[in-house]
């Protein structure tokens, strides 16, 4: 069994982008702004936020928050995401997810600028990312095919199996790891909640990603020998022992799941870290204004 290790990847990825920008700088151009909007105070979503901002400072892009009250009506949202999109010194920008219940993710999603989109959640980009053209690919589906190039994992032929079909994680990996292309060429099963025998399935799977945020859903009976596994979820549950006062649950149980496995995420310090750099590499497309037809 190989550990994954994100987080080490993720450093690496980050000297590279650090590298970029001071070429970038060298020629005089703009360093990539790179701004995040945080509706209300979800402590996740805050840890999430405050990431970001670290990363962005660790590889020298500039980087701002915009922090709204929870209380902030849908229409003050989407004029933030209207000053944003009109501001030229802004190259790209998020709102982080979840939004409160009052608030249309649809709506807010949609309003983003799709040249600024370094989520790659607006409905252009989902089109295009569908049909192989440049755009920014969502955050953690291009987190995963970082990993997949960087620990030479094959993918051709394989059968991949890919647990959670939703619009950021599950849907789009599955679309990607059905390309044309390496990372690509697998057989994809898409897996959900209406699923039916899901471990027969699952024992299947060459590559198994599982992006559900089901804790420990995943056991070890559910997987055959030598599967590759990339696990997304991500669940705290309190832990008055740890200093943060949490601990952090993948959606694979790990210790059974891992001796069967030929590489495998953890969680922590697994694909959460390449989300963050995903948004790095993206915000410098954007910068250069890669995406712009
Ligand atoms: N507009 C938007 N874009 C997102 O990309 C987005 C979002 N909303 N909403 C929530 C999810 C989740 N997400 C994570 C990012 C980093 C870690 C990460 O760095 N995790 C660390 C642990 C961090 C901790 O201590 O909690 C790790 O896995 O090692 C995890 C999850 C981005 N998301």
């Amino acid at each position: 069994m190989q550990l994954i290790d994100g987080k080490k990847t993720a450093a690496e990825i980050k000297d590279e982008v650090a590298a970029e920008i001071a070429l970038l700088k060298d020629k005089g151009g703009k360093v990539p702004h790179l701004v995040a909007v945080l509706v209300g105070s979800n402590g996740a979503s805050i840890t999430y936020v405050n990431a970001k901002i670290e990363a962005c400072k660790k590889v020298g892009m500039h980087s701002s928050i915009v922090r709204l009250n929870d209380t902030v009506s849908e229409k003050e949202l989407l004029e933030e995401v209207a000053k944003l999109n009109n501001d030229k010194d802004v190259d790209g920008f998020i709102v982080q997810l979840p939004l409160p219940k009052h608030i249309s993710e649809k709506k807010v999603t949609e309003a983003i600028s799709p040249q600024k989109d370094v989520d790659g959640f607006h409905p252009s980009n989902i089109g295009k990312m569908m049909l192989n053209l440049p755009t920014f690919l969502p955050a953690t589906p291009y987190g995963i095919l970082q990993l997949i190039e960087r620990y030479n994992i094959e993918t051709n032929g394989k059968h991949c199996v890919v647990v959670g079909r939703s619009a950021i994680v599950g849907s789009p990996v599955a679309n990607l790891m059905s390309r044309n292309s390496y990372p690509g060429n697998c057989t994809v099963t898409l897996t959900h909640s209406r699923t039916v025998n899901l471990p027969e399935i699952t024992r299947t799977a060459d590559i198994l990603i599982v992006a559900l945020g089901k804790p420990e859903f995943i056991t070890a009976d559910m997987v055959k020998e030598g599967v590759v596994i990339f696990d997304v979820g991500i669940t705290r549950k309190a832990d008055s022992t740890k200093k943060s006062g949490y601990k952090l649950f993948g959606d694979v149980k790990f210790d059974e799941v891992a001796p069967k496995a030929s590489f495998i995420t953890p969680v922590p310090g697994g694909v959460g870290p390449m989300t963050i750099v995903s948004l790095l590499k993206n915000t410098i497309l954007a910068a250069k204004g890669k995406m712009e037809s």
